[in-house]
């Protein structure tokens, strides 16, 4: 168990305050937040990279705040892979062993089964500056779970990558974190990725965890404005799946393909519903009548809250689509939107 206590880092202007967290063993756990708010901050802390200046960091009731980065089984891996250009593929992935205590011969087996694992043997000899973003990715991880940490700590380890690498070191990252029992701390922007790893994870703001949770449990009760705008997607409902159809209460919902776990989740983001005064005559496949309970201005937009059957729907509207369209509290208005536009988790 990873415990973070009252912990303060300052670095230049910036401040990391009362930072507190648990993290269970074997956790997958998520950092998000805005850019700037402080989340290399926290994790070079973790890794004692960056000195502290209040609290404390313990891993399984061991006090780890005062230690060096090599005596702290974790293991780091960074958003641009930090791989050492003159040193080959193999070279990299030992680097870290010259700083641990470890048995050559376990070692060596553990090397050859991390690179089968990551499908890098045949890259064993080349320099990082001829690889592909995907396989500095494999190299940087093999490095960081070679010392076989307690804890790996991965900085946006997906975002330099295509759509296709993406799914692929997500799948992997999955499959090494149920293998190894390894803990996983990770920095995200992405939400579909949080909420396919993540069992736990926390968002930060200007220097401070403003909330903590299951990750689903973030996204439907946010518990502060600035958490709800920033996960953003606001229509989050629990749903049963069948095939393609998500039903909902006593609605049955179009969505993009089928899916066959029995309970989960359905989300749609507010730009991606079109309201309508009549149902529309289009390839929209998903259209339900229902009327208006709510408008709030926010600024350029309106976001319109629709109620349909057991659901309320929101559906950001421009201020002069909203004229147009006469919107008013009690209004019976479609709600409109694409199979494509529903995402599942
Ligand atoms: N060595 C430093 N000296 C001064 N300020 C620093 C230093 N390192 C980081 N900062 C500042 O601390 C703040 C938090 O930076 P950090 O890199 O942790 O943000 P982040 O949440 O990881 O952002 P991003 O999502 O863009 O990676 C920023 O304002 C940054 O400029």
């Amino acid at each position: 168990m990873i415990e973070i206590n009252g912990l303060g880092v300052e670095r230049g202007e910036f401040r990391l305050k009362d930072i507190n967290l648990t993290i269970d063993d074997g956790g997958f756990f998520v950092l998000m937040g805005p850019t700037g708010s402080g989340k290399t901050v926290l994790l070079e802390a973790m890794a004692g990279l960056v000195p502290t200046s209040d609290g404390n960091i313990a891993i399984d009731g061991r006090d780890i705040t005062r230690l060096p980065p090599e005596r702290r089984s974790i293991g780091i891996m960074y958003q641009d892979y930090a791989l050492f250009p003159h040193l080959t593929v193999a070279g990299n992935i030992t680097y870290g062993l010259r700083y641990h205590r470890h048995d050559k011969k376990i070692t060596d087996k553990r090397f050859r089964q991390l690179v089968d694992d990551l499908g890098i043997r045949h890259l064993l000899n080349r320099r990082p500056g001829t690889l592909s973003g995907g396989e500095m990715q494999r190299t940087a991880l093999a490095r960081a779970l070679l010392v076989e940490p307690r804890v790996i700590i991965l900085d946006e380890p997906l975002s330099a990558l295509d759509q296709r690498f993406r799914e692929e070191i997500r799948l992997l990252l999955k499959q090494i974190h149920a293998t190894t029992g390894i803990t996983f701390f990770m920095v995200t922007h992405d939400f579909s990725e949080a909420l396919t790893l993540a069992t736990g994870a926390a968002i930060m703001n200007s220097g401070t965890i403003v909330r903590t949770g299951a990750i689903r449990d973030i996204f439907q009760r946010p518990g502060s404005s600035f958490v709800a705008d920033f996960v953003g997607m606001k229509n989050i409902f629990p749903a049963t799946f069948s095939g393609t159809t998500a039903t909902l209460g006593s609605l049955r919902i179009e969505i993009p393909h089928a899916h066959h776990k029995a309970g989960g989740y359905i989300a749609i983001r507010p730009e991606d519903i079109v309201i309508s005064l009549k149902p529309l005559e289009s390839s929209i496949r998903n259209s339900f009548a229902g009327s208006i309970n709510g408008i709030v201005d926010q600024g350029f937009l309106y976001e319109v809250y629709i109620s349909v059957k057991d659901a309320t729907f929101i559906s950001l509207v421009t201020k002069g689509s909203a004229v147009d369209l006469g919107l008013d509290i009690g209004t019976a208005i479609q709600v409109c939107f694409k199979t494509s536009a529903v995402h599942i988790f």
